[in-house]
């Protein structure tokens, strides 16, 4: 078994339009001016290094925007630009949310649950519904698409759409594997969060929509622990569980306050899987502002091919002297992590996506390796033609006004095909 990190590539249309209320990079970057070739760059520059390392890697795709199916559904009528100026003179925010890049952040787009731990053997996709947000409440349909391209061979695949809105389901942020390896049948954790009085944000991720995927998926109930992520986190900005925490096999790397209920946490993590490395980060150490600011724990926690894990880290963690001054006593105590990697994300870190928010991680067999669709993973071969394509069509440049100009929306359409075309997938095929 090997994990594979699928990325999203960071769309023509990444702007900050401070769509996500709750994710304060978000709203504090709201109207500022976007580098959107910078930005896919940046992500390109992440999976080349993920590469370099040794680590499979694979890529998901930009989707079609502006989404003008979604606004005809809204009632705007006409041809793809009548719609898309008719959303911007009556109802500009439709149009912010019609725009937005934001399936860039791939860790919400599915929920997976690899084949050691499901009833028929098989890796089990569910695609996230998203429906908190606005703009990402449309990303489903075609994220439905691409993994169902992406992962058709049903010998070793299941995928499921997205649950009913009802139930809010942001995907594997706020879901956990701790096992042996990969290729052992593991503990999966999966966290929500719950409204309370104290607390300002909305809670993402419902209990019962966790619930509904462990159902689907198979799991075993001594495989299953639903945990709920503390108030705290939430309220400083912890909008998804993978901000305070990550785990690779035997390792959960988290913030103290990560969970509402800590002890009863790790015991069950201990009784579950007895070599558990726990490595915690002290309140008294870094407080969970610092950690939301850095996104400490939005590092990719992965295992190298010689058996040490890395940290896959922002640049903010770096820039952020108590959170660096931490990592050097983690690096240096008794755990697996024994690297310190550190990319830059910025652009994407602005809307509050780190590293960890970019991928999608997937462990396989060889021969399950081997049935996905070739398109979908990554070579440096691949990589060099994606990143002519970005620096050809890609906007360097979009500021708030800029959304409702007929060239920024023809220039979202025609650089997307130019990608696809080049990855070989026909027209209409995604
Ligand atoms: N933590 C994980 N796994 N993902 C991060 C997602 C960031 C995303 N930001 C945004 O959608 C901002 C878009 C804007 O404001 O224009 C969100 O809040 O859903």
């Amino acid at each position: 078994m090997r994990e594979i990190n699928f990325d999203g590539l960071i769309g023509p249309s990444h702007n900050y339009a401070g769509l996500s209320f709750g994710n304060i990079a978000s709203a504090r970057n709201a109207g500022a001016a976007s580098a959107p070739r910078a930005a896919a760059l940046q992500g390109l520059d992440k999976m080349r290094r993920m590469l370099a390392l040794g680590l499979p890697q694979g890529l998901f795709l930009p989707h079609d925007r502006p989404d003008t199916g979604w606004l005809r559904a809204l009632g705007f009528t006409g041809d793809d630009d009548a719609v898309c100026r008719a959303a911007w003179q009556q109802e500009p925010a439709l149009l912010r949310n019609a725009l937005s890049a934001s399936a860039m952040w791939t860790a919400n787009a599915a929920t997976v649950s690899p084949a050691p731990d499901t009833a028929d053997g098989r890796c089990h996709l569910s695609v996230a519904n998203l429906s908190t947000m606005l703009h990402r409440s449309i990303e489903h349909e075609q994220t439905l698409r691409q993994l169902r391209l992406a992962f058709a061979d049903e010998r070793y695949f299941a995928v499921h759409p997205a649950l009913p809105a009802g139930l809010g389901d942001e995907g594997a942020a706020n879901f956990m594997r701790l096992g042996l390896s990969h290729a052992g049948r593991s503990l999966e954790l999966f966290v929500y969060g719950e409204r309370s009085a104290r607390q300002p944000f909305p809670a993402r991720q419902h209990r019962a929509a966790s619930a509904a995927v462990a159902r689907r998926h198979g799991l075993a109930q001594a495989d299953l622990a639903l945990v709920r992520q503390s108030d705290a986190a939430i309220a400083a900005g912890a909008f998804h569980n993978d901000v305070v925490a990550v785990a690779n096999e035997n390792v959960l790397f988290t913030h103290e306050q990560a969970f509402a209920e800590r002890d009863e946490v790790y015991r069950t993590i201990r009784a579950r899987l007895p070599e558990a490395v726990i490595v915690e980060a002290p309140a008294e150490r870094v407080g969970l502002d610092a950690a939301v600011r850095s996104y400490l724990f939005n590092s990719q926690l992965v295992t190298l091919p010689g058996g040490d894990m890395a940290l896959i880290l922002p640049q903010e963690a770096r820039d952020t002297p108590e959170v660096w001054a931490w990592l050097q006593d983690v690096k240096a105590a008794d755990n697996p992590i024994r690297h310190l990697e550190v990319v830059d994300v910025r652009e994407s870190m602005r809307n509050g996506g780190g590293p960890a928010c970019l991928r999608l991680r997937v462990a396989v067999s060889e021969e399950a390796h081997a049935a996905i669709d070739p398109r979908f993973l990554l070579d440096e071969a691949a990589c060099d033609r994606i990143a002519e394509v970005i620096e050809r069509t890609w906007p360097e440049r979009i500021a708030p006004g800029d959304l409702g100009e007929p060239g920024l929306w023809h220039q979202c359409r025609t650089a997307r095909a130019a990608l696809l075309s080049t990855l070989g997938f026909a027209a209409g095929e995604l």
